[in-house]
């Protein structure tokens, strides 16, 4: 497979997973690396376990090793030497068990950078414990905002800690650190853990708090609070979000709601009236279907959205417009993102089917060249 995009040439060992480091595999596989997984050797089967990984899986390819047996330690050792990056999301200590840890990998090749997630780090005092995404965001912080008044915090299933706090800063901090490696020839670990990417990810939060916009107590702050930034349950049961922030996208809301004359809706910033205009929100988004608020409200200022599932986004005529998702192989995929202007719409790869043998990688990976990456010929004598 010929791969394209601003990541070709890159390649990518990954042990196979759950949740983001796989993630973090199809993001650049999506980019244009070219990344391997090395997954279990299942006894029943010589084909790929579509599960839950066929879309993370898509656009690489896939080989079986048994990573207990010195013939699979072998075959990966091979592989780091001719691979850019390495990324694992298994509990600190698994890989050095193995003999495949940072100290080995980088001695066969020092420019090898070797991605690790985890959700609590490597180090720590619970960086032994198993853990998922809604434990490491209760613990970093982040959990605590997502919530209404008196009711438990919800958070967005898996995408603040699995994806925005570990999948996102995994990507970044490998491609970081192979640009530093294509610099100096030096490799290094990469540690992305999901409490530290998610507590970054409050940098905005905690710059809003220190200006006194969040408060410590929920429903209380711009971001939670008001009438104007929420969601609202229509005639027809679906929902609709709207977020009008400033003043003037604010007046445009009320002016299109009917509320113009009404001197109750005024001054969106006073904290002490949203829990009374927000009810009377609720009662005036309950009259007609979202449908109806969409012909009133989409692609104005007043800043609103419809609520949608995701088939129903894909047939949004914006989503759809952009091309954001497409079916494939019967299969409801999110195209790549971001997108280039020195390529075209990015097609993501197929979902593997069936594994490959390890030589077939081992003989598309020729040895790196002094500058580590073999797809780079330019900065070589
Ligand atoms: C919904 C979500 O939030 S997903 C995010 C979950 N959290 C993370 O990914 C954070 C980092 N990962 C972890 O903390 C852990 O992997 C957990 C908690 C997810 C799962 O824990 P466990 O199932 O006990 O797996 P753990 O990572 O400890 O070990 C994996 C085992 O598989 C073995 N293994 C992995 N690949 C292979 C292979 N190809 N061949 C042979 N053995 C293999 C490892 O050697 C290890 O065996 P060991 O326990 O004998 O050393």
């Amino acid at each position: 497979m010929t791969k394209t995009g601003p990541l070709a040439g890159l390649k990518i060992l990954e042990i196979a997973g759950i949740g983001p480091a796989p993630f973090c595999g199809m993001l650049l596989a999506d980019l244009g690396a070219d990344v391997v997984v090395i997954e279990r050797v299942s006894p029943n089967s010589e084909n790929i376990d579509l599960g839950s990984g066929a879309i993370v899986n898509r656009g690489k390819r896939v080989i079986a090793l048994d990573l207990k047996s010195p013939e699979g330690v072998a075959h990966v050792l091979d592989l780091v030497q001719r691979g850019d990056v390495l990324i694992e999301g298994m509990r600190p200590g698994v890989m050095e068990r193995l003999g495949l840890g940072p100290e080995v990998c980088l001695a066969r090749n020092p420019r090898l950078v070797f991605g690790r997630m985890t959700g609590w780090g490597q180090q720590g005092p619970l960086a032994q414990a198993a853990g998922h995404d809604i434990n490491y965001i209760a613990l970093s912080g982040a959990l605590w905002y997502a919530g209404h008044p008196g009711e438990p915090p919800m958070a967005p299933p898996s995408l603040v800690g699995d994806i925005g706090g570990g999948a996102l800063y995994l990507a970044i901090g490998v491609l970081a650190a192979a640009m530093h490696a294509r610099d100096t020839g030096n490799g290094q670990v990469v540690d992305a853990a999901i409490v530290d990417g998610s507590a970054h990810m409050m940098n905005l939060l905690l710059s809003l708090k220190a200006a006194g916009q969040v408060a410590s107590i929920r429903g209380c702050s711009i971001l939670d609070g008001p009438h104007w930034y929420s969601t609202y349950r229509c005639a027809d049961g679906n929902f609709i979000s709207v977020g009008s922030l400033e003043p003037k996208f604010y007046a445009l809301l009320c002016k299109k709601l009917g509320l113009a004359g009404d001197s109750s809706f005024d001054d969106g910033y006073d904290r002490d009236a949203w829990p009374e205009l927000k009810q009377r929100f609720s009662e005036i988004f309950a009259m007609r279907t979202r449908e109806e608020w969409r012909t009133l409200l989409e692609g104005s200022d007043a800043c609103f959205a419809p609520v949608l599932d995701p088939d129903e986004a894909a047939r949004h005529p914006h989503m759809a417009a952009r091309g954001v998702y497409r079916e494939i192989d019967n299969i409801l995929q999110a195209m790549p993102a971001p997108r280039f202007s020195g390529s075209s719409l990015p097609i993501p790869g197929p979902i593997p089917l069936h594994h490959e043998d390890p030589s077939t990688i081992r003989r598309g990976w020729s040895k790196p060249d002094r500058c580590g990456i073999t797809a780079r010929t330019d900065c070589c004598e």
